[in-house]
């Protein structure tokens, strides 16, 4: 099955594997991400959906296994990976994922269209070496097992495709067995959830409109607020999205405000809101009673926060730009009763959507974070008021940035200390899957693995009372 060619205006054919390899390139050569790069190249290629749908799956199939290709194509290729030109590279782990992960595209039209490419980009001896390797493989067939002598890292490493490092260090947080479950599951496709907006509708009568109009979705396990969407296209285009009925956001997320549990009337401050997911929740839970200050220091980010107010029809939240590290300049100490720190982080706990994080991040930066969020934490919590909440969390699956953080942060600020009483409607779905740690004590690591949910941690305060 080739793919017809979509004609760019005034620009050469591009087939889905053509935007594929483009993409791929962008996001390895320019450190650009695999999201915004895909929709970009997709947008301007026009393809038909099916198309679309291959060039998606090559793209982050490929980024998700790409420590598994570079492996064996090390074996087929001389010079792999530093000698080969970073296209080439990008062609070869593109049709290697093919050929092994994507059976239900005949192997023949991937090498045919491979070679294609790589005579059209480069010349006619990059189309014999894509030729040879391509070939190779299928007559060789690909040798997938490992070799018996590796530690637990490396072997989990090179099967399920993450940096040794990372492996190594899960281990050490998890053990081997979690380590191994975290990473199967950042290879597995995210489904869609949206929270519905209690406001207007309630979940029930929500999911029963969207199956009506043929949509398949389903409550989510875990978020009381949540649906999940199989097959459901892109929310954001659907009216039920327009007119303020749901949001897209992810499930663990969504636990985020409701263990913040802000009541109507109350002074909350969002220190760290854009694009806002968080804010508008929490304006919803408080049925847009009170005073909503949603911060984040890059101002081009405003307006996506004053757009998800505008369809939310929600009138009780602020926008401010600003640094968090800086808060208290703008807002009286000790004047909000709810604060949520939504810390920018690793992001080790979104790789299923963002998979070029864990190629991207170190173990320096993971330090570099903890040392932001600690500052950001000391900021945050002077605005607290006396017997009111700080909930401070983050996308990420790192002891430094999640525990380690909270702990030093009590450890310096003993007027705070965690508080376990979370809404039982966010502990029940939890401690039920038995996920609840029999110690919990208020902070919780979400791993994908639960309930194929991002990978959060959440943690609740509360200031002692005067
Ligand atoms: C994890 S995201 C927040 C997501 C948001 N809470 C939501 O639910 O939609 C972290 C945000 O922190 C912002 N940020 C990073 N450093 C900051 C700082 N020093 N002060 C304020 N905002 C910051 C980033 O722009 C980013 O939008």
């Amino acid at each position: 099955m080739m793919n017809k060619p979509n004609r760019l205006p005034g620009g050469k054919p591009q087939g889905a594997r053509e935007v594929a390899m483009n993409v791929l390139h962008n996001v390895e050569t320019k450190g650009a991400y695999s999201g915004l790069e895909l929709n970009q190249a997709l947008q301007a290629a026009g393809l038909s959906r099916p198309d679309a749908a291959l060039a998606t799956e090559l793209v982050y199939g490929t980024i998700q296994r790409l420590n598994t290709i570079d492996h064996d194509l090390k074996t087929r290729v001389k010079g792999w990976p530093g000698k080969i030109e970073p296209w080439v590279r990008s062609l070869l782990r593109m049709s290697y994922y093919q050929l092994r992960w994507l059976t239900r595209v005949p192997a023949h039209a991937a090498v045919d269209e491979a070679v294609t490419i790589a005579k059209k980009r480069g010349h006619k001896g990059i189309g014999g070496l894509v030729n040879g390797v391509l070939r190779g493989l299928l007559r060789d067939g690909i040798n997938a097992s490992l070799s018996e002598n590796l530690t637990a890292a490396e072997r989990i490493s090179l099967e399920h495709s993450h940096p040794q490092w990372l492996v190594e260090r899960w281990i050490a947080e998890f053990g081997e067995r979690l380590t191994e479950n975290i990473c199967s599951a950042n290879n597995e496709h995210p489904h869609a959830s949206a929270r519905v907006n209690r406001m207007k509708a309630s979940r029930d009568t929500l999911v029963a409109g969207m199956t009506d109009a043929g949509f398949e979705t389903s409550p989510s396990p875990l978020a009381g607020y949540g649906i999940i969407a199989t097959k459901a296209g892109n929310l954001v285009h659907s009216d039920w999205y327009k007119q303020g009925f749901l949001s897209v956001q992810d499930e663990s997320s969504m636990l985020v405000a409701a263990v913040a549990d802000p009541r109507p009337g109350m002074r909350v401050l969002d220190c760290c809101a854009a694009p806002g997911g968080k804010t508008m929740h929490m304006a919803e839970l408080m049925n847009d009673e009170g005073t909503i200050i949603a911060n984040d220091v890059h101002p081009h980010k405003e307006a996506l926060i004053k757009q998800q107010a505008e369809r939310l029809e929600l009138k009780n939240v602020h926008t401010m730009v600003g640094d968090a590290l800086e808060l208290s300049e703008r807002i009286d100490r000790e004047s909000c009763d709810v604060v949520l720190l939504d810390a920018p982080c690793s992001g080790l706990g979104v790789i299923r959507r963002k998979p070029e994080i864990k190629w991207n991040k170190t173990a320096d930066d993971i330090t570099s974070l903890s040392e932001l969020q600690n500052r950001l934490l000391n900021e945050a919590s002077s605005l607290v008021k006396p017997s009111g909440v700080l909930v401070y969390s983050t996308c990420t699956i790192a002891r430094e940035e999640n525990e380690d953080t909270v702990r030093r942060f009590i450890a310096e600020h003993p007027e705070f200390s965690l508080d376990a009483e979370w809404p039982e409607e966010v502990l029940a779905p939890i401690r039920e899957s038995g996920n609840l740690p029999d110690d919990f004590r208020g902070m919780l690591q979400l791993l994908p693995q639960m309930f194929g949910s991002d990978g959060f941690f959440i943690a609740r305060l509360r200031r002692q009372s005067r």
